[in-house]
């Protein structure tokens, strides 16, 4: 797996990180989902580099402009809850993209250290030879990444597959790698030291699923 940590020294990606780690700033529901949307924007930039292009002539008003455009089909597919901003920052700029939804949340059946994967709800598109991009801004264990891809496999085989992630650990970053061919690409743009005990990234910024849409009750 190509692994694209996208953090720089000094970047505006910078300001967007903080405020989402920030446990005064992320409290601000409107502030927390626009900045995982901003994210998700800067990471499909850099996503963008690495797609297939071909030359194209713009017709302007005065003339014919060459320029190279992408011409992959892209599906954009995200894990609820959290993924919601990210895939809309992906869409902001993929805006002809089809798109897939999938649920998956971890539920924690005995106790709360241990968890399992529940994937209920899915809707996608075929996705023979798309190139698929799968996001979710969490990467901790890596487990939902895993389960939802395997939940996908029915639909198709893409013909690539890239990763979209805001902040991963680096344990649930080496569970994903075994799982996916050498082939595919992680987008990421922080990564963490270390899960704790309930499998939540330290120093992480909490839980993103809560921060973006509030509370919910365990099943
Ligand atoms: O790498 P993992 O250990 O699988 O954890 C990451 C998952 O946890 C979060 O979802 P959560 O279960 O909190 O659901 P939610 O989005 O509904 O809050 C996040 O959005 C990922 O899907
Ligand atoms: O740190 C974590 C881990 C999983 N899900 C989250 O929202 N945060
Ligand atoms: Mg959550």
């Amino acid at each position: 797996m190509h692994i694209h940590n996208i953090s720089q020294h000094n970047s505006i990606l910078n300001t967007f990180i903080s405020e989402i780690r920030d446990s005064n700033i992320q409290k601000d529901r409107m502030r927390f989902r626009r900045n995982i949307e901003r994210i998700g924007e800067i990471l499909g930039y850099e996503m963008s580099k690495f797609l297939n292009y071909e030359p194209i002539n713009i017709k302007t008003p005065l003339g014919t402009s060459k320029i190279n455009l992408p011409k992959n089909d892209i599906v954009l597919c995200s894990v609820l809850r959290a993924g919601v901003p990210l895939h809309n920052g992906l869409l902001n700029y993929f805006d002809t993209a089809e798109n897939a939804f999938i649920s998956a949340y971890r539920h924690h059946k005995h106790n709360p250290e241990s968890f399992e994967i529940i994937v209920e709800y899915l809707a996608c598109p075929d996705l023979e030879n798309k190139t698929l991009v799968l996001a979710d801004p969490m990467l901790a264990t890596g487990q939902s990444l895993v389960a939802t891809f395997e939940a996908l496999k029915p639909f198709g085989k893409p013909k690539e597959v890239h990763l979209i992630s805001v902040i991963g650990a680096q344990e649930g970053i080496g569970f994903v790698e075994s799982h996916f061919d050498e082939k595919t690409h992680l987008w990421i743009a922080a990564i963490d030291e270390k899960l704790n005990e309930k499998g939540y990234i330290v120093p992480g910024l909490g839980d993103a699923g809560d921060l973006a849409f509030g509370e919910k009750l365990q099943q």
